[in-house]
């Protein structure tokens, strides 16, 4: 059995196991957040037409060759065009066609002087200086070309994404399924939140802290029914889930206690058993193993090891599957405002608080990293890793910090 093994090696591990999801064809507006599945082509010239973009009139520059401030060249005003409704006339000698942004430009017109630079009546315009022909139009497909690619495949739906893919006229956009992941929590000390706590008993945090991730990484979160300590009752949960989820994560249970079975439900499930404890606190427990094409992720129960596991093991996983190419978190420096005088001899990741300010990241430190602590997880947006024997830390000191919500500023 692969076991107490490297950080990275189980990192790779997980993620070699898994591919993106089927692609899905979906409506514009539930596109948002999924990855495209597709390169997206511009069918048209955007924009279609010449058009004005200024509020003005429409004449030809070889017209007011002669205008000066003192001797305007007047013109007769022909015709109207707005936008959507083009003017049929064609521009003739010091004629104007009064026009608005976004309308066609009239033919035989080459220039739109906007308001401000005229003098005009309901008949006429007077035009003081002397334009370049092609002044103030937007041209035809000077946005985007007719067979241009816009967007590639891979690249995350935000609402910009939205806006060009209306542009070009995608109405049916395909992306990669999110992932559907099934949480379950075992342990028979466990109460669900609305009900009332007997002795030795706690409430269930974890199911919520990792359904928030799941979200917050872009997976569909199911909360499965809680499971008591009781190996069949696990391992019949831990079925019927793989039946329809993508990944099924568990917490609780995978350590060396008496009544931790969720290890040996997974040996039983898997077509594959990958793993079971990595070389780092907290979370040392974890445990993964496959059936078919799909994960199962054994967190321990602990909920800061919980959450911190889920980032760094189960966070990239997910991406890969919702089809992104960049999985892993952006890293930055950072300087230190406290200070970390433990030196310990396993590897850790350590809960930290990031903040950007005057160009630069600063770090603080909670005050406990215990992995049965979760008050210590509020405001925690990053985190810090400490390789085995690394430390002490003081306070000014430059270190790398993974930032745990910047996916849009991957480079
Ligand atoms: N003799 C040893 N004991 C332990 C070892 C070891 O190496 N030798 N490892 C310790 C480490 S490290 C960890 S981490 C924990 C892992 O425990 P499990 O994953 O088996 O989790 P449980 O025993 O079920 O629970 C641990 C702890 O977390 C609380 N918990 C569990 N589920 C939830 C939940 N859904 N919401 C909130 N809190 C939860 C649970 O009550 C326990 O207090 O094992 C050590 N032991
Ligand atoms: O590996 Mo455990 O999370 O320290 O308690
Ligand atoms: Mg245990």
């Amino acid at each position: 059995m692969n076991k107490d093994i490297e950080i990275k090696s189980a990192l790779e591990m997980l993620i070699t196991e898994v591919e993106p999801l089927s692609p899905v064809s979906l409506n514009l507006m539930d596109t948002l957040g999924y990855v495209l599945a597709e390169d997206i082509f511009s069918p048209l010239n955007i924009p279609p037409f010449d058009r004005s973009p200024l509020d003005g009139f429409a004449i030809r520059a070889c017209d007011t060759v002669k205008a000066t401030k003192d001797e305007p060249v007047t013109f007769k005003i022909i015709d109207f065009a707005a936008a959507g409704k083009p003017s049929k006339m064609v521009l003739g000698p010091y004629q104007a066609i009064r026009i608005m942004t976004g309308a066609k430009i009239p033919n035989g017109a080459d220039l739109v002087v906007p308001f401000e630079e005229t003098e005009f009546t309901e008949e006429w315009v007077k035009v003081f200086k002397t334009y370049n022909s092609n002044s103030n139009i937007s041209f035809m497909g000077e946005d985007i070309k007719e067979g241009q690619k816009v967007l590639t495949k891979g690249e995350v739906i935000n609402p910009p994404e939205i806006g060009i893919l209306a542009s070009v006229g995608k109405n049916k956009v395909l992306v990669y399924d999110r992932p559907k992941i099934a949480i379950l929590t075992t342990g028979d000390e466990l109460v669900d939140i609305d009900k009332p706590l007997e002795e030795g008993k706690i409430l269930n945090s974890n199911s919520y802290t990792i359904a928030a991730l799941v979200k917050r990484s872009g997976g569909v979160p199911y909360i499965l029914p809680h499971c008591p300590d009781n190996l069949e009752k696990i391992t019949n949960e831990i079925t019927s889930a793989l039946q329809w989820a993508d990944i099924l994560i568990t917490t609780g249970g995978v350590s060396v206690g008496d009544k931790d079975y969720v290890m040996e439900s997974f040996k039983k499930v898997c077509d594959k058993f990958l793993f079971w404890k990595v070389k780092m606190k907290p979370g040392t427990p974890l445990t993964a193993a496959k059936y078919r094409n799909k994960l199962m992720i054994g967190l321990s129960g602990n909920p800061a090891a919980a959450f911190i596991t889920f980032e760094i093991f189960v966070k990239p996983v997910i991406k890969k599957l919702r089809g992104l190419e960049k999985v892993y978190p952006l890293q930055v420096e950072s300087t230190l405002l406290s200070n970390f005088t433990k030196v310990r001899k396993q590897n850790r990741y350590v809960r930290a608080i990031t903040y950007y300010d005057g160009g630069k990241f600063y770090t603080k430190l909670p005050d406990s990293h215990s992995s049965g602590v979760i008050s210590s997880l509020a405001k925690v947006n990053s985190l810090l890793f400490i390789p085995a024997g690394m430390g002490p830390f003081t306070k000014g000191q430059k270190i790398t910090v993974e930032l745990l919500e910047s996916e849009d500023l991957l480079p």
